[in-house]
């Protein structure tokens, strides 16, 4: 039932279970009842131990896995299928190395039967926007690591998605490049959506993944901490009273951020060790 106010995307007592890929013939409860939702325009990041089940929910979000039990739901209507209203940008690189930056850009729209003049221009203007105005005729491999960052992000909100669904999409990247970006992101989710209407007109959603507990609290309104597999679940939530806008290098200094930190750490701490203590069990 779609109600007002219906969270962006919403999963509701979510469990996943697959077959273990140590033992085949068990079974492993990866993600166990969990709960999560994010309201339109709110940034949440989900931060958890190694292998604790973030990546899952994230393609549990995005429509890419069916959860073993429970609901999803996407401004209040059930999600089935692909979830369209999501674009995703992913740890691994995304681009199609064989496609200049600007038809790698272009390839949502052109894909969505856009005109091709008009996917052109948008894609210009969003190669621009991320500042790489000038090198829309490079390959892949003849971008820097950042720059093809910019381009996966501008390839990935050219479709202009209600929702930003993110896994650790800047921990390939050297710090002073990595803290660029997260700027950068943070300035164009905060752009208010244009000829939106409804929940969406509010800004965009992200649920965004990551290991990094300082990314995670200079970027989000809401830190998730989930527990170490197997049956994962959240063991705390924190509202970040940062102020914005936001920059990410400087914000670390404030007395605010170091005493939230401490907070969560407090509760993600054990997690990590037993995180830890099971890939080590795992590899012996
Ligand atoms: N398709 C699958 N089949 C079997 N087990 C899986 C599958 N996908 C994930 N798992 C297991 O589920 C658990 C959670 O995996 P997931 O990738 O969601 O963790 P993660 O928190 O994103 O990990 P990382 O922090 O290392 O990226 C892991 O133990 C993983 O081995």
């Amino acid at each position: 039932m779609k109600t007002a106010n219906a969270p962006a995307l919403d999963l509701q007592a979510i469990t996943c279970v697959f077959t273990s890929r140590d033992a085949p013939g068990q079974r492993y409860t990866a993600v166990q009842d969990t709960d999560l939702a994010v309201a339109p325009g709110e940034f949440v990041s989900v931060v958890g131990p190694t292998g604790c089940g973030k990546s899952t929910l994230l393609n549990i979000g995005a429509g890419l896995l069916a959860p073993s039990r429970g609901q999803v739901s996407v401004f209040g209507e059930p999600l089935q299928g692909l979830n369209r209203r999501a674009g995703y940008m992913f740890q691994a690189e995304s681009l199609m190395p064989w496609k200049t930056a600007l038809d790698n850009v272009m390839a949502g729209l052109v894909f969505a039967a856009t005109p091709a003049a008009e996917a052109r221009e948008r894609a210009m203007a969003w190669l621009a926007r991320v500042g790489l105005a000038g090198f829309e005729d490079r390959y892949p491999h003849q971008l820097s690591g950042g720059m093809r960052k910019r381009v996966a992000m501008a390839q990935t909100l050219i479709l202009d998605p209600d929702i930003i669904l993110m896994d650790e999409p800047f921990s390939a990247l050297d710090v002073q490049t990595r803290q660029l970006m997260e700027n950068e992101l943070l300035e164009l989710w905060a752009e208010p959506p244009q000829g939106k209407t409804g929940a969406a007109a509010q800004g965009r959603a992200v649920l965004f993944i990551t290991h990094d507990l300082d990314e995670a609290i200079a970027l989000s309104d809401r830190v998730v901490v989930l527990s170490a597999g197997p049956a994962t679940h959240p063991i705390g939530q924190f509202v970040i009273d940062l102020p914005r806008p936001r920059n990410v290098a400087e914000i670390r200094n404030l007395p605010r951020f170091v005493d939230l930190h401490a907070q969560i750490w407090a509760v993600l701490r054990d997690e990590v060790l037993k995180g830890y203590d099971q890939q080590k069990r795992k590899v012996a």
